[in-house]
């Protein structure tokens, strides 16, 4: 049994396991609200959630692994909770302030012990409630990259294996939308939490946050899609609710273009700032505690 973090040289080799699920994952139209860029709030919060819940009870495959898609409406940020059914053992990925009595309230009627609370990079439209967590929750460890300049107990490495219980994702450095950004993949490869790293039809912005003019295009364009099998399961920061990674390469817009094309586009976007950017940034420096 691994500790929390297991660290271990990167994997080279091409993955090649995919999840096969019946209906519902070749082209189908997702259930899920718009993307961030759209008209939010297209679907009510309750049928996301209804939908989210169908869709992580079908995509949890993997034996003895429980996913949870939890959903914070005013940045529209996707939270995981992943744990392992039998020991009890679980992690949050992406954990919001304002959510976070739903979470641990959560978290205690399943009966999980919490053992990390892991960010997939700096967040500029949300405090993470990370650090507040750990104030609750006795034991719990935080992690982001280490690329990220952000502190916690865990610094991230590309390889790493972050286990609970027989599970474990591997985290896969993924960076273009901030230069600490990671995607962590399931175990059985089936399932890929990309943060902002990948969006649903889009992409993480890449005009803020330790970026210069070209370089964190390129690298995103590099990074954005998991070298894997075409079924993988993605579970993006925002927007709709789940794709796979055979579907975004067919349907999003972003991927499918060349790479001049890509930062071309990715200039033009011209995105006004995150609303809470100058207080996010500088609290989920330190776990979300800034002011706290
Ligand atoms: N209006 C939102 C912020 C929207 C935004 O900038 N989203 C980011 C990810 S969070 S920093 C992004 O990369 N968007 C890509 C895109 O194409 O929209 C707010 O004020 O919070």
């Amino acid at each position: 049994m691994c500790s929390v973090l297991t660290r271990v040289r990167p994997i080279h080799r091409a993955v090649a396991l995919s999840l096969r699920l019946g209906a519902n994952t070749e082209g189908s139209s997702y259930a899920a609200t718009q993307s961030r860029r759209l008209s939010p709030g297209k679907n009510s919060v309750l049928d996301l959630q209804r939908n989210s819940r169908f869709y992580c009870s079908r995509i949890a495959k993997t034996e003895g692994l429980l996913v949870r898609q939890l959903f914070e409406v005013e940045s529209s940020t996707y939270t995981y909770l992943l744990a392992d059914t039998n020991t009890r053992e679980a992690i949050i990925i992406d954990p919001v302030l304002e959510t976070i009595d739903r979470d641990l309230h959560l978290v205690e009627e399943l009966g999980l012990k919490l053992l990390l609370a892991v960010n997939t990079h700096c967040h500029a439209d949300h405090i993470t409630s990370s650090g507040l967590m750990k104030k609750r929750i006795a034991g719990l460890k935080s992690a982001i990259s280490k690329f990220s300049g952000a502190s916690a107990d865990i610094l991230l490495s590309e390889g790493d294996k972050i286990c609970f219980g027989k599970h474990y994702l591997t985290v896969r450095e993924t960076p273009g939308h901030t230069d600490g950004c990671t995607t962590l993949v399931s175990a059985d490869e089936s399932m890929a939490f990309t943060g902002d790293a990948l969006l649903i039809r889009g992409c993480g912005r890449t005009d803020f946050q330790q970026v210069n003019q070209w370089g964190s295009k390129l690298k995103l364009y590099h990074k954005h899609v998991p070298t894997c099998n075409t079924d993988w399961m993605c579970f993006c920061e925002s927007g709709q609710t789940v794709s796979t990674v055979g579907e975004e390469r067919k349907y999003n817009p972003r991927l499918i273009k060349s790479k001049y094309e890509f930062v071309e586009l990715m200039n033009s976007l011209n995105l006004p700032k995150p609303d809470k950017i100058d207080i996010a940034v500088p609290a989920n420096l330190v776990c979300g505690l800034h002011g706290l």
